[in-house]
């Protein structure tokens, strides 16, 4: 019998991994990456914030590593990959603000840096870029993933593979910009534990400051957002013909 013939106009899925450290861009240029791409949005850091909103809600310990563990495996998690409106649910409860707030950025390095936690992010993760490889939201045009952790563990395998980093200074003016309106002395010092005490912590357990072997580096200290997206997008093209 004769092999199922493919359609030679529809594109072959593209998987988009990206990572880098705190406040250098990720979220908000993979999703206009996505957008341009038609492709679906992983916020995966979103993920880790909404299993430590999950253990709070729970009343669970976030020093108890195994009770942390066992609650993250039986989160209600829903991951919208809508990169115009990417939304996070748990249990039917929009989490999308919450998971925002001052408190679990502060507390959620404790559970991203539990083992046991990572490898069932892990699972969910590679299960969502799989979906979108065949189906799902992009209908198997693929995906944009970001994180830490995403070229060189999650999908190392992934089309094109870019570590966005910025300088210390651009992420912590840009990060004082979003939060406080204002990127002045005080309100620099204000989010120096948001972004660099949380990148430290981060660090423990994955490498988002060198790019690894076949990842290519895009520092955006010198460009603007639109700048940045375009870089992006040339890599992508260039490592993925698209
Ligand atoms: N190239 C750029 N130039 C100026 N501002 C930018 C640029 N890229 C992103 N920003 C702005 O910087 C802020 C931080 O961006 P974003 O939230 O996407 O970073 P992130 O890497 O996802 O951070 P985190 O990991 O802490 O969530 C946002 O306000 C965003 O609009
Ligand atoms: N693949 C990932 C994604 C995120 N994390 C950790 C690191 C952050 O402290 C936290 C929240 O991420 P953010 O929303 O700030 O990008 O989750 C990780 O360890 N691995």
């Amino acid at each position: 019998m004769p092999a199922a013939a493919t359609d030679p106009t529809t594109p072959a899925p593209l998987v988009v991994a990206i990572d880098g450290p705190s406040g250098s861009g990720k979220s908000s240029v993979s999703k206009a990456v996505a957008r341009e791409l038609g492709l679906a949005y992983l916020d995966t850091g979103a993920m880790y914030r909404a299993a430590t909103w999950w253990c709070v809600e729970q009343g669970v310990e976030l020093t108890d590593a195994d009770a942390v563990a066992a609650a993250v495996r039986v989160m209600p998690l829903v991951m919208g990959v809508d990169p115009a409106a990417p939304g996070v649910h748990v249990g039917g409860t929009d989490v999308g603000e919450a998971i925002r707030s001052t408190a679990i950025t502060a507390a959620v390095s404790a559970v991203a840096t539990n083992l046991d936690v990572r490898a069932e992010l892990r699972r969910l993760q590679r299960e969502a870029i799989d979906a979108e490889r065949t189906g799902g939201f992009s209908q198997g045009r693929g995906m944009v993933a970001e994180g830490r952790d995403i070229t060189t563990v999650v999908a190392p395998d992934a089309d094109a593979r870019v570590l966005l980093t910025a300088s210390e200074e651009a992420r912590l003016a840009r990060r004082a910009l979003e939060v406080h309106g204002e990127a002045g002395d005080a309100a620099v010092e204000a989010t120096r534990d948001q972004v660099l005490r949380r990148d430290q912590d981060d660090s423990a357990v994955s490498q988002f400051h060198v790019a690894a072997d076949g990842v290519v580096t895009v520092d955006s200290s010198a460009l603007d957002f639109a700048q940045t997206v375009e870089a992006v997008l040339g890599v992508v093209r260039e490592h993925a013909n698209r």
